[in-house]
């Protein structure tokens, strides 16, 4: 998967910009606020058909402008592809496929396998639970649709069952038969949700272990993801009703899938609490290559890595280390973004491929 070329108008900081790219590697360097990472966020836009960092689509409309355009020609397995992401104020988002508008702009999601690694992803270790729900989902959705069908089945279900506590307690009603209606039907999705994320996770977990070794140069530093889901080890038909009189008390559904969480630890303990920012931002690297790899051998595709401020929290060391293992056949093409073009270009010379700098 490669980018060949990016043109924005009226993007963020942009009234105008074209990039000629490089197939391996695209330096963007410049002061802070010059719009490096707005860049990266177009090429984001071109794969997921939103920002990264603000999902208000309008907002990323430049200041005072009606619209903006952004236009990527890609190249996918010697097929050429043109993508056009557009906004106006007062209209509907619009996704075009070679010249051809979608009409479910889901449809386009999968097309420009991406992986982004922003300081931005902290999120995931230090905000709630939906969070790293989120980005499971996610990896698994990409190659999996029936997965997908299944946590949008699972929680609107929830939701409805939610609703249905809610009017028992408004109403100072209870009826179980209404309530097992719903149990019923999650319980097997929850089965089937819980049985992916535990086999997804046993494929991933190695795999994030290796990269973290390898970013730190460290055997001594031990990482882990342990999965945490109320239907681990027991009987599903027993977990909404061992929850139901609390339920009823909470007016919600207190327990089930959606409730999972991933537990990041350093070394036996929670990362979040104890680990330097450059151990918590290494964690959140080696994620996101295993990330990487997972869309790589599950689509058949290398997909697109954006390296946003990789500097950032990290020491020279780490970084050169991520670059190495990035500069083999088994990485596509390379975007990044930092404030010091010769700190940037000293380490990409190193790898001895093809680079362009891009001075903001
Ligand atoms: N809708 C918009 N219209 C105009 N400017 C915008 C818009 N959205 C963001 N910006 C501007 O984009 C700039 C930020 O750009 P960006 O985040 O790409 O900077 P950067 O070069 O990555 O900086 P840093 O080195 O600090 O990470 C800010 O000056 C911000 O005001």
């Amino acid at each position: 998967m490669r980018l060949n070329n990016l043109s924005l108008v009226n993007y963020k900081s942009f009234d105008s910009a074209d990039f000629e790219l490089d197939p391996r590697i695209n330096c963007f360097v410049g002061n802070n606020g010059v719009g490096k990472t707005n860049v990266l966020d177009a090429v984001y836009h071109l794969a997921f058909a939103k920002s990264y960092f603000n999902p208000i689509t309008l907002q990323n409309i430049r200041h005072d402008q009606d619209f903006f355009v952004i236009n990527g020609q890609f190249e996918k397995k010697n097929k050429q592809e043109q993508v056009v992401v557009s906004a106006k104020r007062g209209a509907k988002r619009v996704v075009k496929r070679n010249g051809k508008l979608y009409e479910k702009i889901s449809d386009h999601i999968g097309l420009i396998p991406l992986v982004i690694i922003s300081p931005a992803d902290r999120d995931l270790i230090i905000e709630g639970s939906d969070t790293r729900r989120k980005f499971l989902d996610a990896v698994i959705s990409l190659g999996n649709h029936q997965y997908l069908t299944s946590v949008i089945n699972y929680n609107k279900l929830k939701d409805q069952r939610n609703a249905l506590l809610k009017y028992f307690a408004a109403n100072h009603k209870f009826d179980s038969d209404a309530l097992a209606v719903y149990d019923e039907q999650m319980i097997p999705l929850g089965t089937y949700i819980h049985e992916q994320r535990t086999s997804f996770l046993e494929r991933f977990t190695p795999i994030f272990k290796e990269f973290y070794q390898k970013i730190s140069r460290s055997a001594s530093e031990q990482v882990d993801i342990f999965y945490k889901s109320d239907f681990t080890d027991v009987d599903p038909a027993s977990v909404f009703k061992n929850a139901q009189q609390k339920d009823l008390q909470l007016q919600y559904t207190s327990a089930g899938v959606h409730k999972d969480d991933l537990i990041f630890n350093l070394d036996g303990h929670a990362v979040k609490k104890y680990g330097s920012q450059g151990q918590q931002k290494s964690f959140l690297t080696a994620l996101k290559l295993a990330q990487f790899e997972l869309i790589k051998n599950e689509t058949g595709t290398t997909p697109i890595l954006l390296l946003d401020d990789i500097f950032d929290k990290l020491d020279e060391d780490r970084v050169s280390q991520i670059i190495e293992m990035v500069n083999n056949d088994q990485f596509g093409q390379l975007f990044i973004s930092d404030t010091h073009p010769d700190r940037t270009e000293r380490v990409i010379k190193e790898t001895h491929q093809s680079y362009k700098m891009f001075q903001l």
